[in-house]
């Protein structure tokens, strides 16, 4: 995508437009145009059938050539169609799986930072949507929109050979039938089709968040405030799809009517010039049905104008979330990674965007092979910000962070993030199996490894219950919080990554549970920096690191004393 095309007001639906595949394109087209000319011309050689069988109804050396075009006409149309639907419908395919691949190529580089602040249910809402938009856009807007234009200009030229003057009525009609209707039909319709959308999107992503957070909501005010919400969503979107309604059954009668006036119009210009011998009568009744016939080719056109506008919507919401910067990128030269796994932050300092204080200032902290740190200070303090740091998910303001001594900006992404492997607080649980939430950690993932990993961290009553295969909810639903992230807990540890990053391992467990799992950690050969709370579980395998929440203001240049070091580190015992 150009810069140029985002730029302008069409821009992305341009850039949406150039996806499709042209050649393909161009083959649909060509048929649907034909399809349009065959019906035309089926219905013209019957007016011409008709009358000639009236006025010699046993001459076959004139009839036999009508009743053949009648047959050939006939057979053409049903195969054009079908052959233009299996090609349209195959470019739409494309389309589609072009668009969603450059979505997700566009939205992996983005996550976890730059998605931190949307809602997961709108932005599944929104690509579901925009998708399906987008899917009209070669059958519901490219091609009726050529088709138009190439087989209602033949037609208007095939009726110019018998009247002149009625070519220039059809001409007309077309063009009210085609573009006038449809863009009084699109001025009426422009708030409703926005309101509506906008309702169904709000109802897709509240629902979501519903489902959710059922539990929450039952115990809340037993989802009333939740239902009021969606109900009024409905009712938004009930209110603007009347309004669309109304305006549907005017252009439908429109539609109608105008391919009626154009037969009266043959009727009487093609009549009169009958009446006066200036034109074989056979051509009457051909030309009234050939100008009823050629309105097929402006009959999508109504759906092309309202479907521009879905589609150019769609596109520029799919151009918003492409625009998106991610918050690291790769090198443009990346280093090759360097055979040690010694992380260190130095003098590191982060500010969240918009934040009004760091929420880490000068910060030094070293994880040498085999390490076991942990992160210790209160609420806010900025533990989880060093976690996320270290696995280059945001870069420092100032200062670096290094792995194996090189500068994590200077490496490839996916090579930094290869070498760490994360256990959030709230890892993210898929609805699915046991087995299937542990073998995102690697291919190489045995049954054997599932098992002792969920009962080396007091899961096996779990895995008995459920079992490696069984369901265990929408998100993990049907496991306890403390379960969920013990799950987490074992995925980083079945990944082979050679450092080990565990926020808070230990928040929803009791006591010898939370004590059991810090010792697994510490018995783990690899690096481990653990954010831990609870300084009474770190015994003398832990080096505890002290992390003080700053109390400055963000400044660009702060003062020498403000930028004192913010850290303690205590020695092995946590003194
Ligand atoms: N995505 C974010 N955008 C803006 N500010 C953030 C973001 N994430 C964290 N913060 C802020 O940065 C500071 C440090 O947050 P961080 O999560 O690192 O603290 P923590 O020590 O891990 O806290 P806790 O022990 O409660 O998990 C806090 O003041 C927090 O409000």
């Amino acid at each position: 995508m150009t810069s140029g095309a985002r730029d302008g007001r069409t821009g992305p639906t341009r850039a949406i437009l150039r996806l499709v595949d042209r050649r393909r394109a161009a083959l649909g087209v060509a048929l649907g145009a034909g399809t349009v000319l065959s019906g035309t011309a089926l219905l013209a050689v019957s007016g011409a059938l008709i009358t000639r069988a009236s006025q010699h109804p046993e001459d076959l050396f004139v009839l036999l050539p009508l009743i053949t075009s009648v047959r050939l006409f006939g057979i053409s149309r049903a195969a054009l169609r079908y052959a233009e639907r299996l090609v349209s419908h195959d470019v739409t395919l494309r389309l589609v799986g072009s668009v969603r691949d450059r979505l997700l190529r566009a939205l992996v580089p983005l996550a976890p930072a730059a998605l931190s602040g949307a809602r997961s249910g709108e932005l599944l809402g929104r690509i579901r949507a925009d998708v399906d938009e987008l899917q009209g856009a070669v059958v519901r807007l490219l091609a009726p929109a050529v088709v138009a234009l190439l087989a209602g200009g033949l037609a208007v030229a095939a009726v110019a050979l018998v009247s002149p003057g009625l070519a220039a009525v059809h001409a007309v009609l077309l063009t009210v039938l085609g573009v006038a209707v449809p863009l009084w039909t699109r001025h009426r319709s422009r708030h409703t089709v926005t309101a509506a959308a906008r309702a169904e999107e709000a109802f897709g992503s509240d629902l979501l968040d519903l489902v959710r957070g059922m539990a929450d909501h039952l115990s809340g005010d037993g989802g009333r405030t939740a239902t009021a919400t969606l109900r009024g969503h409905i009712a938004a979107q009930g209110e603007a799809e009347h309004a669309q309604a109304r305006t549907t059954r005017t252009a439908v009668l429109l539609r109608e009517l105008v391919p009626g006036v154009g037969v009266v119009a043959a009727l009487w210009l093609v009549g009169s010039d009958v009446a006066d011998g200036r034109t074989h009568p056979a051509l009457l009744a051909a030309a009234a049905l050939a100008v009823l016939g050629s309105f097929e080719a402006v009959a999508g056109l109504g759906a092309a104008w309202t479907t521009a506008e879905a589609v150019r919507a769609a596109a520029h919401r799919v151009q918003a979330l492409q625009d998106l910067r991610p918050a690291v990128t790769d090198p443009h030269d990346p280093q090759d990674l360097p055979p040690g796994t010694e992380l260190r932050l130095e003098h590191v300092t982060f500010t969240y965007p918009g934040a009004r204080r760091p929420a880490l200032l000068d910060l030094d902290l070293t994880v040498a092979p085999g390490d076991k740190v942990a992160l210790c200070g209160v609420s806010g303090a900025g533990k989880s910000t060093v976690l996320s740091l270290a696995m280059r998910s945001r870069d420092p303001d100032a200062g670096r962070v290094t792995l194996g001594g090189v500068d994590v900006r200077r490496l490839a992404l996916d090579d930094v993030r290869r070498q760490f492997a994360w256990a959030p607080q709230s890892p993210q649980v898929l609805g699915g199996t046991l087995a299937g939430n542990l073998r995102l950690a690697g291919d190489d993932v045995t049954d054997h490894d599932l098992t002792t990993v969920l009962v080396h961290l007091g899961l096996g009553d779990v895995l008995g219950a459920v079992g490696p295969d069984g369901w265990i909810g929408e998100s993990g639903d049907r496991l306890s919080a403390g379960e969920r992230a013990r799950l987490g807990l074992a995925r980083a540890l079945l990944s082979d990554a050679p450092v080990l990053l565990v926020d808070e391992p230990t928040a929803h467990l009791d006591r010898p549970l939370a004590a059991h799992v810090m010792r697994v950690l510490a018995a783990d050969p690899r690096s481990v920096l653990v954010v831990s709370h609870d300084t009474e579980l770190l015994d003398a395998t832990w080096r505890r690191v002290d992390v003080v929440r700053p109390l400055v203001d963000v400044d660009p240049a702060p003062a020498a004393g403000a930028r004192a070091p913010e850290v303690h580190v205590p020695d092995a015992h946590g003194t």
